[in-house]
């Protein structure tokens, strides 16, 4: 529940027990500056490095995050830098929280910089088109021989920084990482939950993306309870149907980081996929609607990326090629969804087997 007063940070638990650590976050927007803020409340020094210098001495000028996550206060641990050494030296934490796009690029950039035993996490819901390569694989690539996890779940920025109370999963084969993550960012909003799955986590929090938009566009065309019910469980069926082609536990999938982000993209228009869902259901430009909102809806990306490997890897996934038909190959939704509806009728729960056969 919010805080009656939402700029009042006094309430989230400080860890006077907890040795204060240095931690750095990649990346100026929504989350990268919720996360840090919540690291910062807890009483350890966090950087939260943006591009932009000018925004940068804007933010820790005004301790708040105007453009993105106005009205909300930094806490006194917070400091936002454009210097990348700053950020990232010395520190034992690293957050990489930049679109998906940018990724490689951020990474790459502060390899000079980063400790050898630092911890490295990203946040970052996508994945790089060129070799279907997932954010945590970019960090091995170019950084090997780092403890590697990944953070997601179902986590709103804005609800994060009033203070609603927020679960999130961090997956990670090392258990100092876990343990480390859970001992940075947990506090009495915020609950860290712990998966060794990185893969599957990874690829709930990209692929989810997609369905959002797909959610967001039948409520724009008046889709009823049993049309999004049905939506949202076969979407669940489709991405854990990928995920376990690909290595993926499908096991995750009833997690957070899978059908819990899962439900909240895909019915809450806080969500930025689900808005651009929507503005397509209303026939409006997918140009049009990206260049308005402003910030990033990876799911955009992510379905051009997840549609090609599907049909190499010939997995079943109607609703990426549905969705992919409409935005990329102009076809009528209403087509679509007709075909959708009259196709093959598969099982429900398929990892159960058919029963019937
Ligand atoms: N906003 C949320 O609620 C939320 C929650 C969980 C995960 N995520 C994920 O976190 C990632 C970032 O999302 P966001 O909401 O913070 O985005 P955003 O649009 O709010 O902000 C993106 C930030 O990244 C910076 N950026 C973009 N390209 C860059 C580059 N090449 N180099 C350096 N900086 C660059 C932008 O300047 C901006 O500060 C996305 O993958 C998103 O899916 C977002
Ligand atoms: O606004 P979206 O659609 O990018 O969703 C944000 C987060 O991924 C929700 O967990």
């Amino acid at each position: 529940m919010s805080d009656e007063n939402s700029n009042n940070t006094a309430s989230i638990a400080t860890k006077a027990a907890v040795k204060p650590v240095k931690v750095a976050v990649l990346g100026g927007g929504s989350f990268g500056t919720a996360v840090a803020n919540i690291s910062a409340h807890n009483g350890h020094p966090t950087y939260l490095w943006m591009r932009h210098k000018d925004r940068a001495l804007l933010c820790q000028r005004d301790r708040e995050n105007a453009h993105y996550v106005p009205g909300y206060r930094f806490a006194d641990s917070l400091n936002a830098t454009s210097d990348l050494a700053e950020a990232v030296g010395d520190a034992s934490l690293v957050f990489v929280s930049v679109p998906s796009s940018g990724f490689r690029e951020v990474v790459q950039k502060i390899k000079p910089f980063v400790r050898s035993d630092a911890l490295l996490v990203s946040t970052t819901k996508g994945i790089e088109g060129k070799g279907f390569t997932l954010m945590s694989e970019i960090l091995e690539q170019e950084m090997p021989g780092h403890a590697i996890g990944v953070l997601s779940g179902p986590n709103f920025a804005k609800e994060i920084i009033e203070q609603q109370q927020t679960g999130t999963v961090i997956a990670s084969d090392s258990g100092t990482l876990i343990r480390r993550v859970q001992t940075v960012l947990s506090s009495d909003t915020f609950r860290v939950y712990a998966n060794r799955d990185r893969r599957g986590v990874e690829l709930a929090g990209a692929l989810k993306n997609i369905y959002a938009i797909i959610s967001g566009m039948a409520t724009a065309l008046g889709a009823g309870s049993n049309t999004h019910a049905m939506l949202i469980t076969r979407s669940l069926a489709e991405m854990s149907r990928l995920a376990n082609t690909l290595g993926a536990n499908p096991m995750t999938f009833l997690g957070l980081a899978g059908v819990g982000d899962l439900i909240l993209t895909c019915t809450s228009d806080l969500s930025r996929n689900y808005r651009v869902g929507f503005a397509l259901g209303q026939g409006r430009a997918l140009d049009d609607i990206v260049a308005e909102l402003g910030q990033v809806a990876e799911g955009v990306n992510t379905l051009q990326v997840v549609a090609a490997k599907a049909q190499e890897m010939d997995v079943y996934m109607p609703l990426v090629k549905g969705l992919y038909a409409v935005i990329f190959q102009g076809l009528p939704i209403e087509e679509v969804a007709h075909k959708l509806m009259v196709g093959e009728q598969n099982h429900d729960v398929e990892f159960m087997g058919a029963g019937d056969e």
